[in-house]
């Protein structure tokens, strides 16, 4: 039986389109609810400390209007803590961040700072939000999760990403793409439940959809640049099929 593989469509760069002119335009919880009806299985959002995309009262409309389980991105602050038991989302991806990122740059350092996540995993924890750590596919963050008592970790692909749209395949790829393979495995060993996401794209999605104990990937920033070409329903329908199609040929 071929374990399940959920979509969260991170509508992020909805948001940065529609602060480009202030206005209300385009709609960051329409997104969402175009993205539910086209085949995802979550909403992402990323509430960002600098408020560049999605803003407060973009989550608090996406926790009240969407049927579809809330991914909440946060800073380990305890800002984002106050506004995630506020909000009380399905589940909270606790991320990295700098002010001067363009976007997610590495993963959160949890061997770092053991003492201040294990707090913020168990207070969320506590209010019934599942608590999931952004990490790169390392086997000493993994352990670290395991320590701070996160249930789910995210294996960050961007370096895969960046490194297929360097050789299309090739050796640096490849090298990348083992890392995700390796870390996806010892997640399962170590009784965590297993994410992916950043960068991914129609061209670099299938090889990650195959690792078996990866059941969920957060897809955001190709999917609304593609929606701008052929629509968002298009743009999920044709993710949710590669995956779909990856999982099945891997249980064939
Ligand atoms: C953690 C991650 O890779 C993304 O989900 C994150 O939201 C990227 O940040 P931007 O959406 O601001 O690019
Ligand atoms: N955590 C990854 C995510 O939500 C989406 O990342 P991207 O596809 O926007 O790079």
């Amino acid at each position: 039986m071929a374990r399940t593989l959920r979509l969260g469509v991170n509508i992020d760069h909805v948001a940065t389109i529609r602060n480009a002119r202030g206005g209300p335009h385009p709609d960051p919880v329409r997104a969402a609810r175009l993205a539910a009806q086209a085949g995802a299985d979550g909403i992402t959002a990323h509430l960002r400390e600098d408020r560049r995309h999605i803003s407060d009262a973009d989550i608090e409309r996406l926790a009240d209007e969407i049927s579809l389980p809330l991914n909440l991105e946060m800073a380990a602050t305890d800002e984002m803590a106050a506004i995630a038991l506020r909000h009380r989302p399905h589940a909270a991806c606790i991320v990295p961040e700098k002010r001067e990122e363009r976007t997610t740059e590495g993963g959160l350092d949890v061997v770092g700072n053991r003492k201040a996540l294990r707090d913020l995993v168990a207070r969320l924890g506590e209010a019934g939000i599942r608590v999931s750590l952004f990490i790169e596919p390392e086997a000493r963050q993994l352990e670290a999760a395991v320590a701070v008592g996160a249930p789910v970790v995210e294996l960050h692909t961007g370096a895969y990403c960046e490194a297929y749209f360097g050789d299309y395949g090739g050796s640096e790829t490849q090298r990348e793409l083992r890392r995700i393979v390796t870390a996806a495995a010892e997640a399962e060993r170590l009784g965590l439940e297993c994410h992916a996401g950043h960068g991914l794209t129609f061209d670099t999605v299938t090889p990650v959809a195959e690792i078996e104990t990866i059941v969920e990937l957060n897809i955001g920033h190709f999917l609304i640049g593609e929606a701008i070409f052929s629509g968002l329903d298009s743009a999920v329908k044709r993710m949710r099929a590669l995956m779909d199609d990856a999982r099945a040929a891997r249980t064939a």
